[in-house]
């Protein structure tokens, strides 16, 4: 909501497609969701720039190397979501509320893109997504 806030021409985009979706009916059906394409992009980088969960918990199941340190068996580490939705390698503009960016893009959140993880991603990934 502050990023809309902050940007309000995408807080008009977005009214406007509700708007637009609602507009003539007296009820809104859960179907209808399906329609609001520019909400779900508004969505995507909200969840990019803001995950709920920014540190995800994982066990080392072997030994590995990672950028020169040794990552004990069994060790904790840390996934940074949040780091990795900003990461300029991957982002054009990170910092930016830039929804349209989902729609240049084939990034969804089921964990397949890396840079992308506000579900987590593997076996224990959400079922809520
Ligand atoms: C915006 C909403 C939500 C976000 C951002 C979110 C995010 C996450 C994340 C990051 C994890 C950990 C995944 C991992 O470690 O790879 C998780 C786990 C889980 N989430 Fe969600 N979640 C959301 C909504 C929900 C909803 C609505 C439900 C259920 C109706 C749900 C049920 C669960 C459960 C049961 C797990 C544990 C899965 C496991 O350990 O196997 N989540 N969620």
């Amino acid at each position: 909501m502050a990023e809309m806030m902050r940007n309000p021409h995408i807080m008009g985009k977005a009214q406007a497609e509700v708007r637009q979706v609602v507009k003539g009916k007296g009820t809104l059906e859960e179907s209808d969701v399906q329609s609001l394409k520019y909400l779900k992009l508004v969505i995507k980088e909200t969840l990019r720039l803001h995950p709920p969960f920014s540190l995800l918990p994982r066990a080392c199941r072997e030994e590995c190397e990672v950028n020169g340190y040794t990552i004990p068996l069994k060790a904790r580490v840390m996934i940074n979501v949040w780091a990795l939705g900003r990461n300029p390698d991957y982002w054009d503009e990170p910092e930016s509320f830039k929804p349209e960016r989902f729609d240049s893009i084939a990034i969804d959140f089921l964990g397949n893109n890396f840079e992308y993880i506000p579900f987590g991603a593997g076996k224990r990934n959400c079922p809520g997504s």
